[in-house]
C-alpha cells in the first residue's frame, strides 16, 4: 500500500514537472482525454520505438516513430509527411471527434487524421514494441483487434513483421514511397510495390515507371536475388493465396535489428545494427549492377554481368538493331531468327536464370513440368516455361505468352531453369532439346540408328506383348491417361472459360463467408446523391441508373441503383458481390462495397471523372481530347483488363457486354471496364427475363452469340475487335453507314483492309498526328478479332501480345463477321426479333438482341 502511494504521489510530481516523461509513463498508451505536444513522446513499453515530433533537417516538424534506444533518431513512419507543422512549438498529436488520431496546429487546424471508417468507443493509442501504432477500443480484450494500424500505411521501412502487398479481404495495399530527400520525408520519386498479377514480383518504381524487379518468388527467394540466403536470426516469408499477395520478413533472434528501407536515391537497403561499432550495416542493396536496371537487354536478351558486353541474344536470336547493340545500347533487344511452327516447335533450356517478367504469365500450382511443357507446346502462343517453385526439386507450372523480358543469368547455382520456345529448326536434333554441338550429318546419322534400333526393340516387344496382351493393355491405357493429362486439362480450361459458372465452379476454392466488403447503409447513399436526384444522375444502363455521389469524407463515388426485378436471393447476390470485389487490375473498376436493404440492391463503384469512352468518342466537341497515343492506350489497356478477366486463376469471367459505355475513363484518359461481373451478378433466369438488356449490345456481338447464343472468351475477343475498330475511326459500328449505305464498319475497314489502303479508316480529327504503323497494326489486330469464325480468332493473350511488339508478323485476317447488311430494325420489346442479315453474300438469321 505504501509502496502504491509512494509511486501516484511520484507521478504526480512527474505530471507536473516533466510532461514528457509522464507521458512515458503510460507505457506507450494515449487516451481522448490526453495529447502529445512538441515536448513529448510515446514511449513503446519495452522502451524499443518512441513517437513524437521531430525535425529532419529542413526546418518543418512532422510526428514520427524512431528506435528509442539506437542514437540519431533513425524514423521508420512518419504521419503527416505531406502536411509539416512550420513551427517548433505548434503541433499537437491527440485523439479527435471520431475516435481517428489526428495532428493539429496552433489555430487547431487538423494537418493529419488516420482514415478510420469505424467510429470508436473509449479509444485509446498505443505505441507497440513492433513499431506499430495502434488505435484500439479500451473495452477490447483481443490485443490483436484494432481500428486502425500505422503497418497499414507504410512510409518508405519496412519493419520486422510489417506485410508489402495487397490483401484482397480488406483491400489494403501495402507499399514502401521513398522520402524526397534524406531532410525531407514528402512523398519522393521512388517507390517499391508487389504487382500482384500474373505470378507476383516486387516493382522498384521511379514515379510509375519500373527500374528494376525483383522477379517472382521461386519458394526460396525471389527470382532475381540469388543472393537472398536466410540470414541467422532473419526469415522471408512470401504468401500467395486467394486472400493475400504479402512479402515480409520476421526475426528469430531477438537481438537482431533489421528494417528494409526505399531511399530517395532510389535503392532499396536493408540495414542491420551492430551494436559494437553503434552504426547501421548495409547488409543488402538493390539494384546493384547494370544487368539490375529493368529490360536492360530488352526482349529476349539476357544480361550477365561477367561478360562484355553485358548483353547478349539467346539462342536462335539476333539483336534487333545491330548498329545500337554493337554500340553497346542493348535496351532494343533480339528478335527471332525463325518465325515459330507452333507443334513442331522445340524448347531450349536455360540454365542459372533469372525468370522474365511475370505479371503476365499463368500459373498452376500443381502441374507437373512435363504436363507443363506439353500444355506450352499446345499453346501457340506460350513462349516459355519453367517450374513455379525450385524447392523439392521443382513444383508446379508458370508459362508465358508474352515477349520474354529483363532476363539475366547468374552463376552455377544461382538461377533457376528456364525453357524459351523455338523453332524446331534451331535446336539441332540430338535427342534432348538443349544439346548444340555436333554436325548435322552425324545427328542424322544418330537419329537413323536411333530409329531402327527402336524399330527392331519395337517388333520383338510387340511378338511379348501379344503373348501379354492383357499386359500391353495397362500399359498403354497407362500411358495414354498420362499423355492425355495437359490435354484434359487444356480442355477442362476451356470449359471453364465457356461456362460462366454455376457456384459450384468456385464453391470449393474459398470460404467466401470469411470475405469482407464494405456494406453500406441505403440512407448514405441517399444522402451521398441527393436523394438519387436526377443532377446527380450519371446514366441510364441496362441493369439501372447510375448516380454520382460524394460521402462525408468527401470521396466521390459512383452508385449503380440495380433495378428491382433482379430475381436473385440476397446471399446469392452478396456472394457474387464479394466475388467480383476480389477482382483488382489497373484496367477494371474498383468496386468499393454494396448495399442491400429490403429490395434495394445497390453497387458502388470508383467514381471515373471522364465517364464512359461513348461519352467522348462519339461526340464531335469531345472527340479530339483523344489523341492517338490515348487511344493507343485505351486499346491496350482495355485489352489487359479483358485478359485478366479471361485468364485469371482464380476464376474466369466473360464480360458478354463489352462495348464503348462499359470503358469508363479516369482523370488521365486511362481506360477500366466497367459491368464486367454483371453476368455473374444477374443469374440465368434473369438473362432470360430480360434479353435485350442484358445478353449484349447489337453491334457488338460475335455472329455466333448472336444467332446461337453461344457465348465464350471469343465472343468478348469479338466485341473487342468492334471496339478496337470504333476507336481507330471515331465511328459507332452499330449506325455506321457509308455513302452507298451498304457497309456497316466492320465491312468498310475490311474493304480498305484489302484495297491496301487501311489507314482510310482513321478519324479525320486525328489529322497527321499518329504513327501510321502503330495504327495499321492496330487495325490488323482489330480484324483479327472480329473474324467470322470464333476459332480464327486469336486469344486476348495473343492481342496483347501482338498490340505490344512493333516486329512479330501478325497473321492475315479472313472476313469479318457482320461485316454486310444494314441496321436491323430497333425493337423495344424483349421479345426476340429475327431480322435479315447478309454476310458476305451468304444470308443467315440473326437475333436482334438490343
Ligand atoms: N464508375 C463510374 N464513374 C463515372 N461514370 C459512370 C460510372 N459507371 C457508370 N457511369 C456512367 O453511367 C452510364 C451508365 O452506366 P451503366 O454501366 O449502368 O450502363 P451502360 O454501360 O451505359 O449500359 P449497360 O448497363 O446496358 O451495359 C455510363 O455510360 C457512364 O457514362
Amino acid at each position: 500500500m505504501k509502496d502504491i502511494a509512494k509511486l501516484h504521489y511520484f507521478t504526480i510530481l512527474c505530471l507536473t514537472f516533466f510532461p514528457k516523461l509522464a507521458i512515458s509513463l503510460t507505457l506507450g498508451s494515449l487516451t481522448a482525454t490526453q495529447s502529445l505536444t512538441n515536448e513529448q513522446t510515446l514511449v513503446s513499453p519495452g522502451q524499443v520505438f518512441e513517437l513524437g515530433f521531430f525535425d529532419p533537417g529542413n526546418s518543418k516538424w512532422y510526428l514520427g516513430i524512431w528506435y528509442k534506444k539506437i542514437p540519431g533518431k533513425t524514423v521508420v513512419w512518419v504521419a503527416n509527411k505531406d502536411s509539416p507543422l512550420s513551427n517548433s512549438s505548434s503541433g499537437t498529436f491527440k485523439i479527435g471527434d471520431r475516435g481517428n488520431i489526428v495532428v493539429v496546429d496552433e489555430v487547431g487546424t487538423i494537418l493529419w487524421s488516420s482514415k478510420q471508417t469505424q467510429e470508436a468507443v473509449d479509444p485509446v493509442v498505443q505505441l507497440l514494441d513492433s513499431g506499430n501504432l495502434v488505435v484500439r477500443e479500451t473495452s477490447e480484450k483481443d490485443p490483436e483487434k484494432h481500428l486502425w494500424q500505422s503497418f497499414d500505411y507504410p512510409t518508405d521501412t519496412l519493419l520486422p513483421d510489417m506485410k508489402m502487398g495487397s490483401n484482397f479481404d480488406s483491400g489494403f495495399e501495402w507499399n514502401l514511397t521513398s522520402w524526397k530527400s534524406s531532410e525531407d520525408p514528402s512523398t519522393g520519386d521512388y517507390s517499391f510495390k508487389l504487382d500482384v498479377h500474373g505470378f507476383p514480383e516486387i516493382f522498384l518504381l521511379n514515379n510509375q515507371e519500373p527500374k528494376y524487379r525483383s522477379g517472382p518468388w521461386n519458394g526460396m527467394r525471389f527470382s532475381g536475388v540469388p543472393e537472398m540466403a536466410p540470414l541467422n536470426g532473419l526469415k522471408f516469408s512470401f504468401v500467395m493465396d486467394e486472400h493475400e499477395v504479402t512479402y515480409s520478413f520476421s526475426i528469430t533472434n531477438a537481438s537482431l535489428i533489421s528494417r528494409l528501407i526505399m531511399n530517395s536515391t532510389g535503392h532499396l537497403e536493408r540495414y542491420t545494427w551492430i551494436e559494437s561499432s553503434q552504426e547501421w550495416n548495409s547488409y543488402w542493396y538493390a539494384p546493384k549492377d547494370q544487368c539490375d536496371n529493368y529490360k536492360e537487354c530488352g526482349p529476349y536478351g539476357i544480361c550477365d554481368t561477367n561478360a562484355s558486353p553485358v548483353c547478349r541474344c539467346m539462342k536462335g536470336f539476333s539483336p534487333k538493331n545491330l548498329q545500337a547493340w554493337n554500340l553497346r545500347d542493348g535496351s532494343g533487344g533480339c528478335v527471332r531468327n525463325t518465325t515459330l511452327g507452333c507443334r513442331s516447335d522445340r524448347f531450349l533450356p536455360l540454365k542459372n536464370m533469372k525468370l522474365p517478367e511475370t505479371t503476365t504469365a499463368f500459373v498452376d500450382k500443381t502441374m507437373s513440368i512435363e504436363d507443363c511443357k506439353e500444355m506450352c507446346l499446345n499453346n501457340c502462343s506460350c513462349t516459355a516455361y519453367a517450374n513455379y517453385m525450385i524447392n523439392d526439386g521443382g513444383i508446379g507450372c508458370v508459362t508465358w505468352t508474352s515477349e520474354l523480358v529483363d532476363m539475366r543469368a547468374y552463376t552455377e547455382g544461382s538461377g533457376q531453369d528456364l525453357y524459351v520456345r523455338l523453332a524446331a529448326s534451331e535446336i539441332a536434333y540430338s535427342g534432348s532439346a538443349d544439346s548444340g554441338n555436333g554436325s548435322d550429318k552425324t545427328k542424322e546419322i544418330i537419329m537413323v540408328i536411333g530409329i531402327t534400333v527402336g524399330i527392331v526393340l519395337l517388333s520383338g516387344l510387340t511378338v511379348f506383348f501379344v503373348w501379354k496382351r492383357k499386359g500391353l493393355q495397362m500399359i498403354w491405357k497407362e500411358k495414354t491417361e498420362r499423355r492425355k493429362g495437359p490435354r484434359e486439362r487444356s480442355q477442362d480450361l476451356l470449359l471453364n472459360e465457356v461456362v460462366i459458372s454455376s457456384k459450384k465452379e468456385y464453391s470449393g476454392e474459398s470460404n467466401i463467408d470469411d470475405l469482407e466488403l464494405p456494406l453500406f447503409d441505403f440512407s448514405t447513399l441517399a444522402i451521398a446523391t441527393n436523394d438519387f436526384s436526377d443532377e446527380n444522375k450519371l446514366g441510364q444502363g441496362g441493369f439501372g441508373s447510375v448516380y454520382k455521389g460524394r460521402l462525408v469524407e468527401d470521396q466521390e463515388i459512383a452508385v449503380k441503383r440495380l433495378s428491382k426485378s433482379s430475381g436473385q436471393g440476397v446471399e446469392e447476390f452478396k456472394n457474387e458481390v464479394r466475388l467480383i470485389a476480389r477482382l483488382q487490375h489497373r484496367n477494371l473498376v474498383r468496386l468499393l462495397g454494396c448495399c442491400i436493404e429490403i429490395d434495394e440492391k445497390v453497387l458502388i463503384y470508383e467514381y471515373m471523372e471522364n465517364k464512359s469512352l461513348d461519352y467522348v468518342l462519339f461526340d464531335k466537341a469531345k472527340r479530339s481530347l483523344l489523341d492517338w497515343p490515348r487511344r493507343f492506350n485505351i486499346i491496350c489497356g482495355t485489352a489487359r483488363g479483358l485478359l485478366y478477366l479471361h485468364q485469371d486463376s482464380r476464376f474466369r469471367i466473360i464480360h458478354r457486354d463489352l462495348k464503348a459505355s462499359n470503358i469508363l475513363l479516369d482523370g488521365e484518359m486511362n481506360p477500366k471496364i466497367s459491368d464486367f461481373g454483371m453476368a455473374r451478378i444477374f443469374g440465368k433466369d434473369q438473362t432470360e427475363a430480360n434479353t435485350r438488356r442484358v445478353v449484349g449490345t447489337y453491334g457488338y456481338m460475335s455472329p455466333e452469340y448472336a444467332m446461337d447464343g453461344h457465348f465464350s472468351v471469343k465472343s468478348d475477343v469479338f466485341s473487342f475487335g468492334v471496339l478496337v475498330l470504333e476507336i481507330i475511326s471515331g465511328k459507332k459500328n452499330r449506325g455506321f453507314y457509308y455513302a452507298n449505305n451498304e457497309l456497316n464498319l466492320l465491312g468498310h475497314a475490311w474493304k480498305h483492309w484489302r484495297g491496301g489502303n487501311g489507314l482510310e479508316l482513321i478519324d479525320q480529327s486525328l489529322g497527321d498526328l499518329y504513327s501510321p504503323s502503330e495504327v495499321m497494326r492496330c487495325i490488323q489486330v482489330g480484324l483479327l478479332c472480329v473474324q467470322e469464325r470464333a476459332e480464327d480468332r486469336p486469344t486476348m493473350s495473343s492481342v496483347v501480345l501482338m498490340l505490344s511488339s512493333e516486329t512479330a508478323t501478325l497473321p492475315q485476317p479472313k472476313q469479318p463477321g457482320f461485316c454486310l447488311g444494314r441496321n436491323p430494325v430497333e425493337t423495344t420489346s424483349s421479345s426476340s426479333k429475327q431480322e435479315s442479315c447478309t454476310v458476305n453474300n451468304v444470308t443467315v438469321t440473326m437475333l436482334d438482341a438490343r
